[in-house]
């Protein structure tokens, strides 16, 4: 925006002031813009007492919590003080309407944001929800570089509360996030393994075996634990997000029911649980009630479930007022379920459901459905993930840019298959053939079509060995329409479908050996990932590339195009 600009806004904004004060709206609750400024930056710091090197905002980790109001704009200009290193923020379940460049994707919605460099990102605030935002570069998420973003209802809500907490659960790595990298290009291949510790909002314990020294030091104030402050008699809405790198969690309130309320911004049926599993780039509220022993306070804990888990357990502390918080509960927390018990995990997934009277999927049958095999895969040796084959390698010119302006060879225009060949592939064994292709092609869908996604699992390039992927998708909320066994049928299993309260999420796990389909409206002009949230997983390949309306996308920042062919472009003209 030039200064002329700016001077109309300012006195457009005046002039609407004045109206509405002279038509006595002043008291209507107006939209607000929340600007932060924010210096991203490596700092040392000690989340499980052990220091590491992290990537922090404003010096502080996790970051600062944005908060907004339904309709409000936000704003965030980023100042990456970072000497090697290129950043980009993603706000996660921010459907970026009419703003597909504020995505925070590097090489899909924009250039990276160089050292010295400063980028803003504004958006709408468009819907009430818990969400958070992350790095969307290499491992940068792993180092530490997130924290949440909460935007409140303007209206009533579904339930109440006396007062509202907040925490992110992540698993924590002593290896630096270049190291990791290194290993997963590697060959032979280097995995991250399981991780250290795992933290509730940037806090856990690591056991300094060989005593404290200045590297692992039990004493740092940074590794304390987290403090939940609650009234006796009272209720509270506990935001949860998970930004785990690989793990799949669980989640208790020792001698506390958690009652949950809202799943990824939309509101669902409550179910009332002991314990809640939280796949990485899920979000729920739950509410609790203070209602336990009021001389005493209680863990909160975290676990790995879905892989062998040697991590111990992460710990935080629910403080009843005015116990002092460092009065530690005297018995440990309850355990977790088993971490193989899956189907616990399954009937748990499948029990939240659309609040009623929310937003219900499309009935008809589906414009498109892409059917996407998940394999562990090889490329020259090399160990990577392949969806229908193909191993996503984002292009060094940004899809959105690249594909608005049209810019010729900037990424792979055959389109990815909508299915998996051959259709008897087996996905009960290690890949017979591993011989993936790496690729960059897009799923180009019509605006406002109706499209199906069935995930299909398989076993890894390890026998008898399937994981846990949670989902993501970009820019949309897709309806779940179901999980399954085996090898999804695409001629009965749609039959199963719920299309009556399936719930509204941007996230969802997809089981071992078995399928998830969920179903979504491309609605959203511009260009939007969907991948696995595991952090190694999605670097070594495991995505899709998919958009719509790229004609009705506005006019692309510059400072969103400064790389790869679309710098050449802007040079030239
Ligand atoms: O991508 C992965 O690689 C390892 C293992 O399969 C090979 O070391 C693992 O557990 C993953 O999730």
């Amino acid at each position: 925006m030039d200064s002329g600009d700016s001077h109309l806004l300012y006195r457009s904004v005046w002039f609407m002031f004045a109206v509405m004060m002279v038509l006595g709206m002043a008291s209507v609750s107006e939209a607000r813009v929340h600007y932060h400024k924010w210096k991203i930056s490596y700092q040392n710091w000690s989340p499980d007492c052990m220091q590491v090197t992290i990537i922090s905002i404003n010096g502080q980790y996790p970051g600062p919590t944005i908060k907004a109001r339904e309709g409000d704009t936000v704003v965030v200009e980023i100042d990456n003080q970072m000497p090697t290193e290129n950043v980009v923020i993603h706000w996660h379940g921010i459907r970026q309407i009419e703003t597909p460049w504020s995505d925070g994707t590097a090489s899909m919605s924009q250039c990276a944001i160089q050292p010295s460099t400063t980028y803003i990102y504004r958006y709408a605030a468009d819907r009430p929800g818990t969400y958070f935002y992350h790095g969307h570069y290499g491992l940068q998420r792993s180092a530490g570089f997130y924290g949440s973003l909460i935007v409140d209802s303007a209206e009533t809500e579904p339930f109440v509360y006396d007062g509202e907490l907040s925490i992110i659960l992540n698993d924590w790595w002593h290896t630096s996030t270049y190291q990791q990298a290194a290993g997963l290009l590697s060959n032979p291949f280097v995995w991250v393994g399981e991780p250290q510790s795992l933290l509730i909002e940037g806090r856990g314990k690591y056991n300094c075996s060989a005593g404290s020294s200045t590297t692992c030091n039990v004493t740092s104030n940074q590794c304390l634990p987290h403090i939940l402050p609650v009234k006796p008699g009272k209720t509270y809405r506990l935001r949860i997000a998970s930004v785990a790198s690989l793990s799949s969690l669980n989640f208790l309130i020792q001698g506390h029911k958690m009652t949950v309320v809202e799943a990824d911004g939309h509101y669902v049926e409550p179910v009332e649980v002991e314990n809640l599993d939280v796949y990485s780039g899920e979000s729920y509220s739950v509410l609790i009630r203070a209602d336990q022993d009021s001389s005493k306070n209680y863990w909160a804990a975290v676990n790995v479930r879905g892989r062998k888990p040697i991590t111990p357990t992460g710990l935080a502390v629910l403080n009843y007022l005015p116990n002092p918080s460092t009065n530690l509960p005297t018995k440990p927390p309850p355990p977790s379920p088993v971490w193989n018990d899956y189907a616990y995990s399954k009937t748990l997934a499948k029990k939240f459901l659309a609040l009623a009277g929310h937003e219900e999927p499309p009935p008809m049958k589906p414009t498109r459905q892409l059917i996407l095999l998940n394999t562990q895969n090889k490329i020259n040796g090399f160990i990577k993930w392949a969806i229908n084959n193909i191993s996503l390698v984002p292009p060094p010119t940004p899809y959105l840019a690249a594909m608005k302006y049209k810019i010729h060879g900037a990424y792979d225009t055959t389109p990815p298959p909508d299915a998996y060949h051959p259709r008897d592939y087996n996905i009960t064994i290690p890949p017979i053939n591993p011989n993936a292709v790496e690729g960059s092609g897009v799923y180009v869908f019509e605006l406002n079509s109706v499209v199906d996604v069935i995930l299909q699992n398989a076993n890894t390039l390890t026998k008898n060995s399937s994981e846990i992927h949670p989902w993501h998708l970009h820019g949309h909320d897709f309806w779940i329409l179901g999980f399954g066994e085996g090898v999804f049928d695409p001629l009965k299993d749609p039959k199963k479908y719920n299309l009556v309260n399936p719930p509204l999420r941007n996230t969802v796990p997809l089981f071992p050996y078995g399928w998830t389909a969920l179903r979504f409206k491309a609605d959203n002009p511009g260009v939007w990932a969907f991948h696995c949230h595991l952090e190694a997983h999605f670097f070594m390949g495991m995505g899709v590339m998919f958009a719509e309306g790229i004609h009705k996308v506005g006019r692309l920042p510059r400072s969103a195009m400064g790389c790869g062919l679309v710098l050449n472009k802007m040079m030239h003209h």
